[in-house]
């Protein structure tokens, strides 16, 4: 899949750590990075204080609080989020479709009047650490997984929705389905030499790339390792042996 630089544009590290000592210990060790996704637990622990050290390093930000609300508690929360000037921002798509509609239009109403880029707003299909059986027997969704992810991402892209987040065993159904230019982002994505942890549906960086997914999600492959600047070049290599 062509040059390293290309590659490492397509991953995104999640920067799932405790506070902003330790987040920004992480970027400064991996300044090959571009992406980094602040999530619930680093962002309930500084708030967007940790995006401007992220910008002033000139990061592009995915900003993943899954927000999963009322139409008009989401439509706020995006409106807020959208002022910071982020580059991708999540909702679940079980807020249903009212709240996806009111979602996209109050994140383009909030970057307008705070004069940034809006961001692009993805839906969560499934959570990648739900199995099959959970499915069925936990959440009692009568339909198989892949039909339900492929009806989540449908319906966030009947919503006007940039895009879906979803697990790469999921990602090149969804693709030949919503196309070339709906954004389709992969966590539970593991390099062979990694653990599992709590992820249920995997697959290798290589794998989901040749899937069709435009980006990766990857954290504890790299942040937890001994030598995370090892386990990032590790990747890397492995993804410029696709295509
Ligand atoms: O929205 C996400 O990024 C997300 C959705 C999903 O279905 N599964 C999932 O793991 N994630 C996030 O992706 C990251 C995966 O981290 P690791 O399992 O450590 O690679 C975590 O920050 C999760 O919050």
């Amino acid at each position: 899949m062509g040059n390293r630089e290309q590659v490492e544009k397509r991953v995104i590290v999640a920067l799932d750590v405790a506070d902003e000592q330790s987040a920004i210990a992480l970027i400064d060790q991996l300044p090959q990075v571009l992406w980094w996704k602040v999530g619930l637990e680093l962002f309930t622990s500084t708030g967007p204080k940790i995006l401007e050290v992220l910008k002033s390093r000139q990061k592009r930000i995915f900003l993943d609080l899954k927000f999963d609300d009322i139409p008009n508690t989401v439509a706020g929360a995006c409106r807020s989020a959208a002022t910071y000037g982020v580059d991708l921002l999540t909702i679940h798509a079980t807020a249903g479709r009212d709240a996806l509609k009111a979602a996209t239009e109050a994140a383009q109403e909030g970057a307008t009047k705070a004069g940034v880029q809006p961001p692009k707003l993805i839906a969560i299909t499934l959570l990648t650490s739900i199995s099959a059986r959970q499915l069925a027997f936990d959440l009692k969704i009568p339909l198989e997984l892949p039909e339900y992810a492929l009806e989540m991402a449908l319906l966030a892209q009947e919503s006007g929705l940039d895009g879906a987040v979803c697990s790469p065993q999921e990602v090149a159904q969804l693709r030949q389905t919503c196309g070339d230019d709906f954004l389709l982002v992969c966590p539970g994505v593991r390099p062979t030499w990694a653990d599992i942890g709590d992820q249920k549906r995997s697959l290798t960086p290589a794998q989901a790339i040749t899937a069709g997914a435009n980006y990766l999600v990857i954290g504890r492959p790299i942040t937890t390792a001994t030598e995370p600047e090892l386990a990032w070049k590790r990747i890397s290599e492995e993804l410029t042996t696709v295509g």
